[in-house]
Formats: C-alpha cells, structure tokens, sequence
C-alpha cells in the first residue's frame, strides 16, 4: 500500500484538531495504520524546540529557523519512515503554517522560506517531499478567536492581536493560489458537521477514501 501524506491547517482555533481524530478513524476503519502528528513537533526534539517557539520572544528568523529545524527532524524520524511502511500520516500543520505565521503574521522574506522548504524538504537526492492533500479551514480570525476567548490560556501566537492573524491568513491566501491542486480550502465557519462533510469530501475527490 501507497504512504499518504495529509496536512491541516489554518489559523489558531479554526477548528482543526476537531477533524483530525475523526478522519484517523475513517482511515482506520479503511484498515490502513494512520501516524497523527503534528508541527512543530512530532519527536522529541522537535517538541522541545516547539515549547521554545510557543513560549519564548525571539527574533522572525530565529523563529523560522527553528521550526524549519523541528521540520526536519520530524520528516527524518517520523513522516518519512510512516510512509515508507505504507503508512497514512495525517498532520497537523506543515510548511504552509511557516509561510502564514512567519511568512504573513511576522513578515518574514518569503523567498528565504521557499529556499529553507527545498532544502528541508528535498535535501541531496531525497524526492521533494510535499503533503499529497493540504485541508486549509478557512475562518475569519474574529470568528476564530471568539472561539477560542474560553477554550485554553493562550500560547504566544494565540496571544497574538486580530491584526496578526489577518496577515497569517493572508499568507495562507498567498500559499493557496500557489498550489490549488493540492490544497482543498473549506469554510469553517460552519456547524462540525457540515465542516466534516466537506473534510470527508476532500479526501474522497483525491480517491484516498472510498
Ligand atoms: N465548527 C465549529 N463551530 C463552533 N465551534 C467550533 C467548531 N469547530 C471547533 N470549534 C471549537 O473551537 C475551539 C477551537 O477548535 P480546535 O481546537 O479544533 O481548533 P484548532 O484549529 O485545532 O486550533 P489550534 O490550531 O489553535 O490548536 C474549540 O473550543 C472547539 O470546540
Ligand atoms: C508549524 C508551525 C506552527 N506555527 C504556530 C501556529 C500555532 O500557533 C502554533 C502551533 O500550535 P497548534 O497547536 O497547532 O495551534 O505554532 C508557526 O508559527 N509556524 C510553523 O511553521
């Protein structure tokens, strides 16, 4: 069986990880064996350089830095090996999350970005590596961010003002008329139901679920 590659994205509180868990399942129910990860993170290195950039003020490259770093490393030990077992990862967040935070929210030389990606994600003669179906849940950041106002104590991007956030949806905008093959786009401002028809729908016109 073919590896599947699956990210998810959008910005804080667009209600990703609500999906996340159901589509383990449904691929579960398939008989495939899912890796559910997420970025930056997924080892742990990668973690504790995660509880660095969600926690500590550091300069736009720096933080871009890092999670290219934590990247790495989570494609070396996590997502290639799944894969290469025939595995479907499903991730929560990937590069296009860079190019919206620190690309759209902090302003950071795109250009630069899409050097580190070639070279993070394709380094000597490993095959590019890119999620073959990106889920993007689009919500206005006021939408968002009443929804998160009593979910959690607010990381240091969550802490962000709603001026932030427009400009990481504006780089998630930008990414998306990159690659619209790749990326299936959802409004999710919408109830989790019907946000979930749309999720499973995704996948399904990608012939990844019957
Ligand atoms: N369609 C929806 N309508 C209303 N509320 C929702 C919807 N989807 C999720 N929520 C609620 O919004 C909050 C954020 O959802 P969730 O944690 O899934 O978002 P997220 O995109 O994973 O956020 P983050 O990236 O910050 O972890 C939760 O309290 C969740 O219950
Ligand atoms: C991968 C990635 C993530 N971020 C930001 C986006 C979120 O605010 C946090 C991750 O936490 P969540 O639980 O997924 O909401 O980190 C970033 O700035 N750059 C990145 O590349």
């Amino acid at each position: 069986m073919n590896g599947i590659f699956i990210s998810f994205e959008g910005i804080d509180g667009a209600g990703k990880s609500t999906h996340i868990a159901a589509l383990s399942a449904a691929f579960e129910a398939q008989g495939r064996v899912v890796t559910l990860t997420r970025e930056p993170g997924g080892t742990p290195l990668a973690e504790q350089l995660r509880t660095l950039v969600l926690n500590e003020a550091m300069d736009p490259m720096t933080e871009a830095l890092l999670v290219f770093a934590a990247r790495r490393e989570h494609i070396l030990q996590v997502i290639r090996p799944a894969l290469a077992r025939g595995e479907v990862v499903l991730c929560d967040r990937f590069t296009d999350a860079t190019f919206a935070y620190q690309g759209g929210g902090r302003g950071f030389d795109w250009a630069v970005l899409s050097t580190l990606e070639t070279w993070v994600q394709g380094q000597g003669t490993e095959a590019f590596l890119q999620p073959k179906l990106t889920i993007w849940f689009d919500l206005p950041p006021a939408v968002a961010a009443a929804r998160l106002v009593s979910a959690r104590v607010p990381d240091k991007f969550e802490a962000q003002p709603q001026a932030f956030f427009e400009q990481v949806a504006d780089g998630y905008a930008r990414r998306f008329a990159q690659d619209t093959t790749r990326f299936a786009r959802i409004d999710a401002n919408q109830t989790p139901d019907r946000v979930w028809a749309h999720v499973l729908a995704a996948v399904r016109s990608k012939g990844l679920l019957p």
